[in-house]
């Protein structure tokens, strides 16, 4: 990785992406970080923003990674780089390209990405949207930089950014609520607690390893467990029932997607 990068905010995803950009290679001298608070790997400069917008040579991209609350404080400091050439590349939740060039007060190459917290693992999922500006070696760039935390795919339609927050931004959460309900219903049915907490982890962990290593749809997956009427049959007419888990999922998204376009105004 020959990049120059410029970090804003080194908290949970900006620490886990820079941990994966120095696990694939990149050169610590050539990042800087700017961040009031966050500790930064060995070798990493922490600087300040006057600091980082006299920067020599000026950073190939600014990765923004503070949070969205935030942004429209902190992003209009940094418009003086865009007629340096640096490209900016935004991972907050609901803030548009529209807003970032705003915010820049400048006609900046801004990409827009969605990543996810297993990137802390390289597992993560990141989906990026480009606008116009951005010319084919800062998209490969991009691409590059999230690449080193797990899978990457592109939309061109910004809208569907929001859809994307809602299923694989917000989604590890989901997951993780799955196993603490599983739990919680262990627990309720009778199982000792530490023994239902393991349960679920570990039901839940090797279900994604066997996803994971399996080029099976999901369905045949599931139908392996489902042994016609068995245990899993009785579990799954409820979970499959009208009112079971795929309209609550479908009103989950429609509340983080909403909850997205909020955050752009
Ligand atoms: N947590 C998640 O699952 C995901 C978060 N995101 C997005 O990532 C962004 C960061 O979220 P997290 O890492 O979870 O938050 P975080 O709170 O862990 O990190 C934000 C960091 O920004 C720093 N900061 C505060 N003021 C600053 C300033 N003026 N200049 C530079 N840095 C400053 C804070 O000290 C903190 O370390 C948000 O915009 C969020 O929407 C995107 C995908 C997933
Ligand atoms: O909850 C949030 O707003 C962020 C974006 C996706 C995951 N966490």
């Amino acid at each position: 990785m020959g990049l120059r990068v410029l970090l804003l905010g080194c908290g949970r995803m900006g620490g886990s992406m820079l941990a994966g950009w120095l696990a694939q290679g990149l050169d610590p001298a050539a990042v800087a970080v700017v961040d009031p608070a966050a500790e930064v790997p060995p070798g990493v400069r922490r600087i300040t923003q006057d600091e980082a917008l006299a920067l020599t040579p000026r950073p190939d991209i600014c990765v923004v990674a503070v949070k969205p609350q935030m942004i429209n404080s902190v992003l209009p400091a940094y418009g003086p780089l865009v007629a340096q050439g640096t490209v900016f590349l935004s991972i907050a939740a609901g803030i548009t390209l529209a807003g970032i060039e705003r915010m820049l007060n400048a006609p900046a190459a801004v990409v827009r990405a969605m990543p996810n917290t297993p990137a802390a693992i390289g597992r993560g999922m990141t989906v990026l949207c480009a606008n116009p500006r951005v010319e084919a070696p800062a998209r490969a760039a991009c691409e590059t930089l999230l690449s080193a935390v797990g899978a990457v795919d592109w939309v061109d339609d910004e809208a569907l950014m929001d859809e994307v927050t809602a299923l694989s931004g917000s989604g590890p959460a989901y997951v993780f609520l799955l196993v603490e309900a599983m739990a919680e219903a262990g627990r309720a049915a009778g199982l000792p607690p530490a023994l239902a907490e393991k349960l679920a982890r570990q039901t839940v962990a090797g279900s994604g390893a066997l996803l994971d290593a399996q080029p099976d749809e999901p369905a045949a997956l599931r139908r392996a467990v489902t042994s016609p009427g068995g245990t899993t049959a009785a579990a799954l007419a409820v979970l499959m029932a009208d009112d079971g888990l795929a309209p609550l999922m479908k009103r989950a998204l429609e509340a983080a997607a909403h909850r997205s376009r909020e955050l752009a105004s």
